[in-house]
């Protein structure tokens, strides 16, 4: 590295710059281009795939250098956000030419993987959180921020609520405490990017003076949040993470909305991901919210996905949205006038955002013009809707007729991607700006009819008109024309065979022409922030807007769905029941093969005569498919959705819980018994008789007996405790049927099979009375393992069962169990299904009664299925 008094001052400007920013990778801007240099340009490099190369700096050292062109900066600056890295872009803040000495510099924006706003980073149907997490052993805080949408949430409570919201927001980045960082990644996330901040930007009064700063209000009682120290500290450290990283104009989050617990059903994230609500991130995964989502609306989409992840918790709001879906599902025409309006209505809520946030082009501010139209349209048509909560909804509905026409007015039809260039302002908004377009396009025809009318004047035949870089435009006159140049004339130049002269008029245009294009520029920039500051204050009637298209587009889409996918209208209840006819998997639905059918099935829970069902039936019948669709009907119930069932009847419920068996959790490194019964203690512990709980295979993680005692305990204190969860619980250990026959509320169901020979056919029917057989050893063979082994594992049961009967204890079972008899392979054990036919062909084949001829042929038959093996 150079030394400090040997840089040149452009590698001082960039170390000083570098020092305020030593956590990001600093994108330099020189001329043209980006410049990345020494530790920056090593990751740069690396991450981008562009040249590294070394420069000397000023000295004999040199430095790593690597750049790109500074149009490629959005594809540039979205890998490496990507790939981790926070970016402070720094650009050149005055014009080149016009700089004394070195070009002044400075950063304009630090992008971070939370804090992203341009389109390559941003996924449509998704928000992009931040999150600010205050985190205690008490009361904890915590605010989601989407700065490309102007959201902002908050909510406090315990670490495991803390988790819940998380987990449901899955925010980008979350920003907390340095102190708390290690905890945090330790026992509660250790996958998502987090950044530490300093601990005293975690302070009460900090914050709220910065909420109070940034709102613009004496207090926050109009937010509801005036009390919620732990929120407000969260919202607080938003802010400043915010003003750090050079994000200022922020008028688009003009609101914060809080989240109380007791207002939405929740889920934890191992429910969340054990019902596949949102699948695992890959783009061919189903998830439930892929089988739901018809919005058609960016915006519609991201609200769908917050209605899944907090469902209402909230009789009259669920039963509102039902109506209108209802309401949509009969007034066929008109909802389709509406969902034709929708999709032309655009993603409003990010469009807007943009505005404050200067990076709004002319084209998106076109289409705010066209979106805004659209949502006139709406209005006009809800408004004559007879359902009165549509017309409610309509009423708020700000067409703002004047900014449409302003915008239509002011921006081209053909405007361009970018306002850089220009070419965005009509003609005839402003006067000069149409002079000097006219001077820029007609400017050679003005010059030749100046020319032609000083020819007529002065009757030189000789005169033209031309240009030079000393003074400007001139007339020029052959010597022997010179007499009859006019007195007003004022001669620049005498050359050995012409003279050069001025006029008062050619100076005048002169001055006009001259740079016209740059004026025209610099005008067109002018009009267009003025447009943008002109939208300024309607960002939040926008907004609200936009809030609504979004309503209405999932709204519609329920009904899309109850309409090409049968589903049927819940009826939710105060009372603790949950009865489902025909209820089926939406997502196994969807993807059923053509032909097949899935195999609805009824389901009653209560908290008095059947509050626990222990379900068994053999592996792959369709527990774990009936478990879940009693889940999400739930769920989709309180999302105000239709059902994929014939009827509902379900009451209001508070949260959902699922745990499947340690094995199923393979994919997140979990398969740990430790983390089976973590999750269970969980439910346990936090439950009430609103809850729904799933409990599949619990216990299985272990040896049979601690699994079977671990299982029969909880269901006896679900049973057992004051408030009643309905509880469903899938088991292959068939002794715990024993249970219904002790507690009250037990009830056993299986799912019905036939069995033909020793094949298995899954009826997938729910019946009562508990089932005796798992058919394990049947789905082994039908995976296609060795006979040999399935016939072994098929005695090995039949002693156990055997002697189970005399009920001696497992291990004294296993010791006294026969060796096996006959462990040899068959030659065509594991072979594939055609060479099997091999052994079928000669076992069929009568050799007494073959002819040469057949024999032969029987041969080459046989050679024929061999040789595609060879
Ligand atoms: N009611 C149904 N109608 C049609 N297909 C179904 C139905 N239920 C389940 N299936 C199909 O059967 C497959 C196995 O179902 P599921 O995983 O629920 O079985 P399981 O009884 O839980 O098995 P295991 O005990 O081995 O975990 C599912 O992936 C689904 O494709």
């Amino acid at each position: 590295m150079a030394k400090k008094d040997q840089e040149t001052p452009l590698m001082k400007q960039h170390r000083e710059i570098k020092s305020r920013y030593p956590d990001a990778v600093l994108l330099f801007r020189v001329g043209d281009f980006y410049e990345t240099f020494a530790s920056d340009a090593v990751i740069a490099a690396r991450v981008l795939g562009i040249t590294l190369t070394k420069r000397a700096n000023g000295s004999a050292s040199s430095i790593e250098l690597a750049g790109f062109p500074h149009f490629s900066l959005e594809t540039y600056l979205h890998k490496l956000v990507k790939a981790g890295y926070r970016v402070a872009v720094c650009d050149q803040l005055e014009d080149p030419k016009l700089a004394k000495g070195i070009v002044k510099r400075g950063v304009t924006e630090l992008v971070t993987p939370g804090l992203a706003t341009g389109d390559k980073l941003l996924e449509n149907k998704s928000n992009n959180f931040l999150a600010a997490l205050y985190l205690t052993d008490g009361i904890s805080g915590v605010a989601f921020l989407d700065i490309s949408t102007g959201e902002l949430f908050c909510a406090e409570g315990d670490e495991a609520y803390m988790d819940k919201l998380l987990q449901s927001f899955q925010p980008s980045e979350i920003i907390l405490a340095k102190g708390r960082q290690k905890y945090f990644r330790e026992h509660i996330d250790n996958k998502t990017y987090t950044f530490a901040l300093d601990d005293w930007i975690f302070q009460d009064t900090y914050a709220y003076d910065g909420l109070l700063q940034h709102f613009k209000t004496q207090s926050l009682k109009g937010f509801g949040i005036e009390d919620m120290r732990a929120a407000i500290i969260a919202g607080g450290a938003a802010l400043h993470y915010l003003r750090d990283t050079e994000h200022s104009n922020l008028q688009h989050i003009s609101s914060i909305q809080k989240i109380i617990p007791g207002d939405y059903l929740m889920m934890d994230r191992f429910t969340i991901r054990n019902l596949e609500l949102l699948g695992n991130g890959e783009e061919h995964s189903m998830s439930l919210l892929k089988a739901m989502d018809h919005t058609q609306t960016p915006m519609g989409a991201r609200l769908l996905k917050r209605w899944m992840m907090l469902p209402l918790f909230d009789l009259y709001k669920i039963n509102q949205r039902l109506d209108l879906v209802t309401y949509l599902i009969r007034e066929q025409d008109f909802a389709d006038q509406i969902n034709r309006d929708i999709r032309q209505v655009g993603d409003l809520e990010r469009l807007i955002s943009r505005v404050p946030l200067k990076k709004a082009s002319p084209r998106e501010i076109l289409q705010l013009g066209k979106g805004l139209q659209h949502m006139q349209a709406i209005r006009e048509r809800a408004l004559q809707s007879e359902n009165t909560v549509l017309r409610q909804l309509a009423e708020q509905v700000a067409p703002c007729t004047e900014l449409q026409e302003r915008i239509f007015r002011t921006i081209d039809e053909a405007a361009p991607a970018v306002a850089a260039k220009g070419g965005m302002i009509r003609d005839g908004v402003h006067e000069v700006l149409d002079d000097l377009r006219k001077i820029s396009r007609s400017g050679k025809e003005y010059l030749l009819a100046i020319q032609q009318q000083e020819m007529q004047k002065t009757g030189i035949s000789s005169l033209k008109v031309a240009f030079n870089n000393v003074f400007g435009y001139y007339l020029e006159v052959t010597h022997v024309h010179k007499d009859k140049v006019p007195a007003d004339w004022i001669r620049k130049q005498t050359l050995t065979n012409a003279e050069r002269y001025i006029t008062p008029e050619l100076k005048e245009y002169e001055e006009k022409i001259l740079g016209a294009e740059d004026k025209i520029l610099a005008l067109e920039l002018e009009l267009y922030q003025q447009l943008l500051q002109s939208i300024d204050p309607m960002i939040n009637a926008i907004q609200l807007n936009a809030s609504i298209a979004a309503q209405l587009d999932c709204l519609l889409c329920f009904a899309h769905n109850a309409v090409t996918y049968n589903y049927h209208r819940p009826e939710i209840c105060e009372e603790p029941v949950l009865e489902i006819k025909d209820a089926r998997h939406p997502v196994i639905e969807q993807r059923l093969p053509p032909g097949e059918q899935y195999v609805a099935n009824d389901i009653f829970l209560d908290n008095e005569s059947q509050q626990i069902i222990i379900l068994t039936g053999p592996n792959m019948s369709g527990k774990s498919a009936l478990l879940r669709q009693t889940a999400i009907v739930t769920l989709m119930a309180h999302m105000g959705s239709y059902v994929p069932a014939s009827a509902a009847r379900i009451g209001l419920t508070d949260k959902i819980f699922t745990r499947v068996g340690a094995s199923d959790n393979l994919s997140g490194g979990e398969s740990t018994f430790m983390v089976e019964m973590n999750e269970t203690a969980s439910i346990i512990n936090n439950i009430s008789a609103r809850s729904l709980i799933l409990l599949d295979e619990i216990g299985r993680g272990t040896s049979t007996y601690d699994g079977i005692s671990i299982a029969w305990s909880i269901v006896e204190y679900l049973q057992e405790r004051k408030e009643r969860p309905k509880t469903l619980f899938a088991t292959h250990y068939h002794e715990l049927n024993e249970l219904e026959n002790r507690l009250q509320r037990v009830k056993n169901y299986h799912i019905t099979h036939r069995e033909t020979g020793n094949q298995v056919i899954f009826l997938r029917k729910l019946a009562p009375g508990g089932s005796r057989h798992s058919f394990g050893i049947q789905v082994a063979k039908m995976a296609g393992m060795p006979a040999a082994l399935t016939q072994r594992a098929e005695e090995v049961l039949a002693q156990l069962e055997e002697k189970h009967q005399g009920g001696s204890p497992a291990l004294e079972q296993v010791k006294k169990m026969k060796p096996a008899q006959h462990f040899q392979l068959n030659i065509f054990d594991g072979l594939s299904e055609d060479l099997r036919s091999i052994q079928h062909i000669l076992t069929q084949t009568d050799i007494n009664t073959l002819t040469p001829v057949e024999a032969l042929m029987k041969l080459n038959e046989l050679k024929n299925i061999v040789k595609a093996y060879e």
